[in-house]
């Protein structure tokens, strides 16, 4: 449906809201000006502890395929995919976009994960952002910077999918019941492409 608007519908350039089955999303593709989000691209590659973590399958230890970081103000560990983080403080880049997307987001964050694909070997896979600290109908806040990715949404039930193409300074703020019925994930790509940031602001309880 959101596919049909972006090619059929001329008010699509300005419709930033969209409501899925079980779930809505904020998609606002200039959130952030070029010159802008080129500064925080830069300051990210630049300044953020970036961490190859890793976690173990069967007795091995797999590699992560992108690097990761976590800060906020909140120093409750936080566990994902089997492995746990205890966040940085907020860097002032970090606090500065923080507060300009909390109005979109209308909820105030106290944490970020960043993820940094290096190229399109890079990915994250099919899962839920429905971890017991982030609550019920959590607000999820992505930025993004660098490479354009694909970001494919998929219903648990219906199989239903929702193809974004994440663009260099955009926003997407994900809410409502999506996050306990939609997969989400970033898929590798063959094509040459650089790098890109993205960053989940959450709530943690
Ligand atoms: O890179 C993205 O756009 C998504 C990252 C993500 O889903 C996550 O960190 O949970
Ligand atoms: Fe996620």
């Amino acid at each position: 449906m959101d596919q049909l608007d972006l090619f059929g519908n001329p008010e699509a350039q300005t419709k930033t809201h969209f409501e899925i089955q079980n779930g809505d999303y904020i998609y606002v593709p200039d959130f952030l000006n070029k010159k802008k989000a080129d500064e925080y691209f830069q300051a990210l590659l630049d300044k953020i502890e970036w961490k190859q973590e890793s976690m173990n399958m069967y007795g091995r230890q797999i590699d992560f395929p992108r690097l990761t970081a976590w800060y906020g103000e909140n120093d409750k560990p936080y566990s994902f995919s089997g492995i746990t983080l205890s966040p940085h403080p907020w860097s002032n880049e970090l606090l500065e976009i923080k507060n300009r997307i909390e109005p979109k987001s209308g909820v105030e964050f106290n944490s970020v994960l960043l993820n940094r694909y290096r190229d399109g070997n890079d990915s994250i896979s099919w899962h839920t952002d429905a971890e017991k600290e982030l609550g019920q109908n959590p607000v999820i806040a992505s930025v993004n910077f660098g490479a354009e990715r694909k970001f494919q949404l998929k219903h648990m039930e219906t199989g239903e999918k929702v193809e974004l193409i994440l663009k260099h300074g955009s926003l997407l703020v994900m809410k409502g019941e999506l996050q306990h019925f939609w997969k989400h994930q970033v898929p590798k790509t063959k094509k040459k492409i650089s790098e890109r940031i993205n960053l989940t602001f959450r709530v943690i309880k």
